[in-house]
């Protein structure tokens, strides 16, 4: 792989630069995403916001390595992604990502082996680190159909964290569970983000969710996506829900989106 040169910030860990995604369909190709460019710095969490269909998933499977660009590109630390890899590790919203064959603890430790060639031993160690950040540490031995949604979520989550990604996708990880335990998943994320200091790119609808989990927003227009605007949220925490400043940012985001938006459409 060739080093590019960056054309933003060199201490981004990811940048994407004048991408533009289409899918090839039975006559020609839709457009997912048009010319959206932006950078995530280390320990950075970035949030794709935006109305369904706008090509949120797209970017984070471009970024993954699943689809390829039909203008810009995709680094990930200064080197294009070509391939997925395990440098970039994505949480799905879905909750069968665990192999049901397998336990909690094996599913964690399977890829540890696999991708990154530890031992068996090492893989069990990290495996069970993992489990225990993320709660899971009494359902080791469990299997993934004898979970609860949130409790197969930490174990993706924990599994993703596991290999250390250079970059952590999580594409509406939370949108499946019911509002309580969303929250507790979200107070955990940010919990383990103020530990790990992991770099992040969340794919959200909602615009509470965004300022609460990242430190900047990237918001993107209906189909096909277009940037709108960006957002620095960094000073937004769980304690800022129902202050002043919170319902501010949720409504200038939200007159970004639907009313700004409505204006470049008309
Ligand atoms: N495999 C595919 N083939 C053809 N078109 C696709 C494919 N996947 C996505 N699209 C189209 O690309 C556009 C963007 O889809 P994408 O799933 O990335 O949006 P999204 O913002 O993540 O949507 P949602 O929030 O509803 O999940 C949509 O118009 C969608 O229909």
């Amino acid at each position: 792989m060739t080093a590019v040169p960056s054309t933003e910030a060199t201490s981004a860990v990811l940048e994407v630069a004048r991408l533009t995604l289409d899918y090839d369909i039975e006559h020609g190709a839709v457009r997912a995403v048009e010319n959206v460019s932006f950078t995530v710095g280390k320990s950075e969490r970035l949030v794709l916001l935006g109305p369904s269909g706008c090509g949120k998933s797209s970017i984070l499977k471009a970024i993954a390595g699943f689809i390829k660009p039909t203008q810009g590109h995709v680094l990930i630390d200064r080197r294009p992604v070509k391939k997925p890899g395990p440098d970039r590790l994505v949480v799905f919203q879905e909750f069968d990502q665990l192999l049901p064959w397998k336990t909690v603890r094996e599913n964690v430790a399977f890829p540890l082996k696999v991708a990154r060639g530890k031992s068996s031993a090492e893989a069990r160690d990290i495996a069970d680190d993992a489990l225990a950040k993320v709660g899971l540490a009494r359902a080791l031995n469990a299997y993934p159909h004898t979970l609860s949604g949130g409790m197969k979520q930490r174990a993706a989550i924990a599994r993703a964290l596991a290999a250390a990604p250079e970059v952590l996708l999580m594409d509406e990880p939370f949108a499946a569970l019911d509002a309580l335990t969303r929250v507790n998943l979200q107070n955990d994320l940010l919990q383990l983000a103020d530990e790990l200091k992991f770099t992040l790119v969340f794919v959200t609808h909602s615009i509470e969710e965004a300022v609460l989990v990242g430190t900047k927003l990237h918001l993107l227009s209906t189909h096909p996506g277009r940037t709108i605007a960006t957002f620095e949220t960094g000073a937004f925490g769980r304690d800022s829900l129902g202050t002043p400043e919170f319902r501010d940012i949720v409504k200038d985001i939200n007159d970004a989106l639907f009313v700004r938006a409505a204006g470049i459409a008309a």
